[in-house]
């Protein structure tokens, strides 16, 4: 039996909780399938298939690597004045544990002295100020250890909290994936910031370290012997050069192995994702052939890795044994010779170490150098990404800028749309390669909260009392009347990096309280249209300008996105403009009617509330969230008062349903009581449930708990694109709530392919397979009374 389920398995954007401990001593890389995290953001495919990461690979250019290094290290100690006190505080305890080490160098030869020459007192004198340099010493190099890991963990947290901000904002996260141009930035914000920061900051100081020890040392190794000093500068400094010739390759190893592991923990991830898909399909033979096949690549490079760093093992240990006595050696003759006395020999040793220590660092470091350099390779190269794609979206937002329209060209733009005759266009091929890139326009915030104002209190003079209104008119959303709300001018739509143009020379308009129903064959350029006027694609040729703010247009996808958190969450995801959760709000009675006008009314004045307070300060005003009556509303108002009364049974017990008095039971959806008849407490309860919403609801639920975020959206959006958003519901409730959509003043555009949609638009967008590759279209009205009955 094969099981089909509506939606191929698909990535999600889930985040997931990072596993990796941070340990602060963290060096090298070393093998451990836990040590790297990979979330959710890549698209799944066989390894073979996976996007080609950089050609170039990973880089071992000296200049390139501490080019990255400076621009990921130093915006930290440019900008945080506390974090530079603190470092000097940790330089101050490095510099103590040095002067330590000098001062047990000069307590072992007196100690050793005094041993050598039996003499008791002497040597008990010494015990003491070695067991009282014990006790004086060793707390410094302690809190020196606690006070570096913690400075690392604020650094980890700080540039961390950076990347997060710059991926996620004007849709970086989008792009990248698109452009497929770094693999794992989720592991690349995770773990290799943390092990950047770790590594940077221990090996700072353990450089800075070996710099004072080797002055400190010298010296007196320098007085002691100093042929012995020239004799280990040579050694250790052509042990250098051999070992960075011999480490060269670990630092290409070290860089495949941290996007290895993310792969394979990536797979891992998806198939908790998606165990009912994967289940249903009975696919776990090949869900393990595909883990395996990570598995493998990870293991064989790690192989490489090993083999690697076995043979320049082979070198540091020869180097490290090889001269272990030479110190001894070759002060011995001087003891003998009576010129020094015991103590020297064991002071010599110690000083030896040290300066050898200190010169061979890169040869004992050369691994942990090697993984340092990929981490700071990964995390540079994403950086890099990062900002050009930023500066990619500031480019095109200047150009959008720079030709946009004033309030006269769109006022004077409105008059075409649905009264046009039909137009068909086509493709256009032989302009693949000259597309200059779409200019997509929305309204400034401040422009469209006055207009909006304006529109409200034109409204306002003519309204007998708002209270008890029920009209469906865009107006009562602050709607501009008679201006265009998308206006779409010679508009070539093409696959990213223009592989593929879907749509061309495309021209319609939707003026507030129209709607646009799109319709085609699958693959035809329905969805694409939508990211063109969301922003998402910009390939193509030609203009959208949209008459509100980016945030005032939502989408609501086929397969909402449910996040993580509670039912409040998912109802009110995502939060635009509001403050945090207000618990006085919560405290709400939580009898408002559970009706499509109540809702209305509801919304039409939180957002002329918005509006005023727009005036007193735009361009960001503040609204309050919207209270538990109207999510309580709103959720019975899209058939999903069930999951409030199962909810509330779950959270409260049989206590939560008789909060109102009535005594009524909660348990049934056959015959469960209303969720606005909930006590607040109760309701407040269900609200807070958390679960993992993806796994427990039913697509078609997921579908309208999308429709619930669109109509407790704050401020109300002007503009709904609806991406077959109805495609897992029966057709009554789909007539439903379009119904209540077109009541609340939103305009929209839906992509269907249900014909019974077309009772619900004013125009229809018809895409057609012109049989030769490519794509007609065709704009024109529908039936008026059609969309006017549907909406009572
Ligand atoms: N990221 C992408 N890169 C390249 N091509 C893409 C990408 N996303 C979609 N396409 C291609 O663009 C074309 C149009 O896709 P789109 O999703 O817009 O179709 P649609 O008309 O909405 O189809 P359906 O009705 O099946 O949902 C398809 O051929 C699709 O394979």
């Amino acid at each position: 039996m094969l099981f089909m389920p509506q939606r191929a398995l698909r990535g999600s954007a889930r985040l997931t909780r990072a596993t990796r401990p941070l340990h602060p001593a963290q060096k090298t890389w070393r093998w451990s399938p836990t040590s790297t995290v990979a979330s959710a953001t890549k698209q799944s495919a066989p390894l073979a298939l996976l996007p080609k990461k950089k050609p170039d690979g990973p880089s071992t250019d000296l200049g390139v690597i501490v080019g990255r290094l400076s621009q990921l290290a130093l915006p930290y100690w440019q900008e945080e004045k506390s974090a530079r006190w603190k470092l000097a505080g940790v330089v101050g305890l490095t510099l103590a544990t040095t002067a330590v080490s000098v001062v047990f160098n000069f307590l072992g030869r007196d100690f050793f002295t005094a041993l050598s020459e039996k003499d008791e007192v002497a040597f008990k004198f010494q015990l003491m100020k070695y067991l009282a340099g014990f006790a004086l010493g060793i707390p410094v190099f302690v809190f020196k250890s606690y006070f570096q890991s913690k400075l690392a963990l604020e650094w980890r947290q700080w540039m961390t909290e950076r990347l997060l901000t710059e991926y996620l904002s004007e849709r970086t996260f989008y792009g990248l994936q698109q452009s497929a141009e770094v693999d794992n930035p989720d592991q690349r914000i995770s773990s290799d910031v943390a092990n950047f920061t770790d590594t940077a900051l221990g090996l700072s100081l353990t450089l800075l370290n070996a710099a004072i020890d080797l002055v400190s040392f010298s010296g007196i190794l320098f007085t002691i012997y100093p042929p012995l000093f020239a004799a280990l500068v040579l050694y250790s400094v052509g042990g250098t050069a051999a070992s960075v010739a011999l480490g060269k390759n670990l630092v290409g190893l070290n860089f495949n192995q941290e996007a290895r592991e993310a792969d394979f923990r990536y797979g891992l991830v998806r198939v908790r994702e998606n165990a009912e898909s994967i289940a249903f399909y009975g696919g776990d033979q090949d869900e393990r052939a595909l883990l395996k096949q990570r598995l493998q690549a990870a293991v064989e490079n790690y192989l490489g890795l090993l083999t690697a760093s076995r043979n320049l093992d082979f070198f540091t240990s020869f180097y490290r044994y090889m001269i272990q006595l030479l110190p001894a050696a070759v002060v011995a003759p001087l003891f003998f010779q009576g010129k020094i006395d015991f103590g020297v020999i064991n002071q010599s040793q110690s000083a030896f170490n040290h300066i050898l220590n200190d010169v061979s660092l890169v040869i004992y470091q050369i691994e942990a150098l090697a993984g340092f350099s990929a981490v700071v390779d990964r995390l540079g190269e994403f950086d890099e990404a990062v900002a050009s794609r930023r500066t990619q979206q500031q480019q095109l937002a200047e150009r959008a800028q720079a030709g946009a329209p004033g309030e006269s060209d769109v006022a004077a733009a409105a008059a075409t749309s649905s009264g046009a005759p039909s137009i068909v266009g086509g493709d256009d091929e032989s302009s693949l390669a000259a597309l200059p890139g779409i200019e997509l326009r929305f309204q400034a915030a401040a422009a469209y909260a006055a207009a909006s104002a304006a529109a409200a209190a034109a409204t306002a003079s003519t309204s007998t009392s708002s209270s008890t209104s029920t009209s469906t008119s865009t107006s009562s959303s602050g709607g501009h009347h008679g201006r265009p709300l998308l206006q779409v001018r010679d508009l070539t739509v093409a696959t990213p990096r223009g592989r593929n143009v879907l749509l061309s020379g495309l021209d319609l308009d939707l003026t507030p309280g129209q709607s646009l129903l799109v319709m085609g064959p699958s693959g035809a350029g329905k969805t694409s249209l939508l990211r063109a006027v969301a922003g998402l694609w910009s390939e193509g040729r030609g203009s959208i300008d949209v008459g509100a703010p980016r945030d005032d247009v939502m989408f609501l996808p086929q397969r909402p996105y449910m996040v993580l958190g509670s039912l409040r969450d998912q109802a009110l995801y995502p939060r635009r403009h509001t403050q945090q959760h207000d618990d006085t709000a919560d405290a709400a009675s939580t009898s408002a009617p559970a009706s499509a006008s109540a809702v209305a009314a509801a919304s039409t004045s939180t957002s002329s509330a918005a509006t005023s307070a727009s005036d007193a300060s735009p361009p960001t005003p503040l609204v309050p969230p919207p209270t538990d009556a109207e999510i309580l509303a709103v959720l019975e108002l899209v058939q999903l008062g069930h999951l409030v009364t199962r909810y509330a049974a779950g959270a409260e017990g049989e206590a939560a349903s008789t909060g109102n008095g009535n005594g009524a039971s909660t348990s049934t959806r056959g015959g469960h009581i209303p969720a606005s008849a909930l006590s607040p407490a109760a309701a407040k309860a269900a609200l807070d449930t958390a679960a993992d919403w993806a796994a427990s609801l039913s697509l078609g639920e997921q579908q309208r708990l999308g429709w619930a975020r669109l109509l407790l959206a704050r401020p109300r959006p002007a503009l709904a694109l609806l991406d077959e958003a109805t495609s897992a519901l029966d057709q009554e409730t789909e007539a439903r709530l379009y119904k209540v959509l077109a009541e609340s003043g939103i305009s929209y555009v839906s992509v269907g392919h249900r014909s019974t949609l077309r009772d619900f638009h004013s125009s229809l967008l018809q895409l057609r397979a012109d049989g030769a590759g490519g794509v007609t279209w065709e704009v024109r009205p529908l039936a008026a009374a059609q969309v006017a009955a549907a909406a009572q």
